[in-house]
């Protein structure tokens, strides 16, 4: 029998690993990323800063972003005939089962899948980072017989991204509320897929199989698949009145509310939340859609009183994807594509500081049994 230790169902506070990555500071308020505040960071800086922080150990300067931006640019094509793939799938295939198959298939053009030198894995996440968007949103056109939109490499990194996914360019405001979108879900500690990103690089597994791992992971609604559920709800709702009843429907059938509760923040506001609230407050008042903005501070109002329960990010992210024109099936694809940047670096971390993750059990089956 091993020692006895503590047991923590769904290891809740258990400390898993060291990470030089993030850490969500609940009293201060803070998700420290590289010593930085996520929501400082998210409030002045750019996806591509992160992107430099997070793979590159600092933020870049006028002369380093450009270099950076290049980089990514010259990434964005997919392999030849790359879409031909979703042609043969069912058309009801979710986004993130197309996303989670493509993932899988590009592993097989990487030229050395078993290479693990840090500033190799890094390569290959700048690699990651430019083609996933690709795929997000041309996997989605693919399976609905639109045609795939190439990336526009005059437009910024965000703005190319959106313009794939809803083939208009977006305007400037339009790109920033996206790339701030993409900042907030960018890293988070250790999430349940960065958790599974990393138990599965620690077999010496290579970083197709973590991402795709952690894709199935993301898609969950406990975790990343909340934001999909969030909008549907809403719309289910229609009105404050009609939102609110069916809050109260929920609870009443002692349904989980998608948006609300985290098992970090349990009993606070996520700051991403905030942050993408005050999004939605500008983005409704642009649209005209303050009817939106207000049934869902209704449902916070709810939540709260109710149940003490507080929005997490998936909360206000939904709206917000909403009114930028983005299809609700895309919600956790762009999730996940924005979080492909903490995941890489996870990943990359785990190399080079590797423990085979392999924990015990507290058996509760029967003993002594014969055939
Ligand atoms: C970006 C992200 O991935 S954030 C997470 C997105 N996921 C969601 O929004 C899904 C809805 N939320 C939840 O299911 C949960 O809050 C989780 C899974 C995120 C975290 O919860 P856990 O730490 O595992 O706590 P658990 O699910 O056990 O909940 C504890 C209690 O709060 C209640 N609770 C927690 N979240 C909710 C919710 N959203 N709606 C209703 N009740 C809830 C539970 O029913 C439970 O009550 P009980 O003790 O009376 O049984
Ligand atoms: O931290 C978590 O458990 C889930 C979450 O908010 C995220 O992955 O962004």
């Amino acid at each position: 029998m091993p020692e006895q230790t503590t047991y923590k169902k769904g290891l809740d506070g258990v400390i898993a690993t060291e990470t030089k990555l993030s850490y969500l500071d609940v009293d201060a308020e803070e998700i420290v990323l590289l010593g930085y505040d996520l929501i400082e960071l998210a409030e002045s800086k750019q996806y591509l800063d992160l992107v430099q922080l997070l793979l590159r150990g600092q933020l870049p300067d006028e002369d380093t972003r450009p270099i950076l931006e290049k980089e990514l640019k010259k990434e964005y094509e997919l392999p030849e005939d790359f879409f031909s793939l979703f042609h043969k799938l069912p058309k009801k295939t979710h986004p993130m089962d197309a996303l989670r198959t493509g993932i899988s298939a590009l592993a097989g053009y990487e030229k050395d899948l078993d290479e693990r030198r840090e500033d190799e894995i890094r390569q290959t996440a700048i690699r990651l980072l430019a083609k996933i968007p690709n795929i997000v949103a041309n996997s989605y056109r693919t399976l609905h017989d639109e045609a795939v939109i190439e990336p526009d490499q005059t437009l910024s990194y965000s703005a190319n991204f959106l313009y794939m996914i809803t083939g208009k360019e977006p305007t400037a405001a339009e790109a920033a509320y996206f790339d701030q979108s993409l900042m907030v879900y960018s890293e988070h500690e250790m999430p349940n897929s960065t958790f599974t990103a990393r138990v599965i690089a620690s077999t010496n597994a290579d970083i197709y199989g973590a991402l795709t791992g952690a894709v199935a992971s993301l898609k969950g609604n406990l975790h990343g698949g909340a934001n999909e559920a969030v909008m549907h709800m809403l719309l289910e709702g229609g009105t404050t009145d009609g939102f609110r009843h069916l809050l109260y429907e929920k609870l009443t059938n002692k349904e989980k509310v998608m948006g609300f509760g985290h098992r970090v923040y349990m009993k606070k506001m996520d700051p991403r939340a905030a942050l993408m609230k005050e999004a939605l407050r500008e983005l409704s008042a642009e649209r005209q859609r303050e009817d939106l903005f207000e049934m869902c501070e209704a449902g916070e109002q709810l939540m709260k009183e109710e149940k003490g329960l507080y929005p997490n990010l998936d909360y206000y992210a939904a709206p917000v994807y909403y009114l930028l024109g983005i299809p609700i099936d895309l919600y956790t694809p762009i999730f996940f594509a924005a979080r492909t940047l903490g995941l890489c670096a996870h990943v990359s971390e785990q190399y080079a500081n590797n423990k085979l993750f392999r924990p015990r059990v507290l058996y509760t089956g029967p003993r002594g049994l014969h055939p």
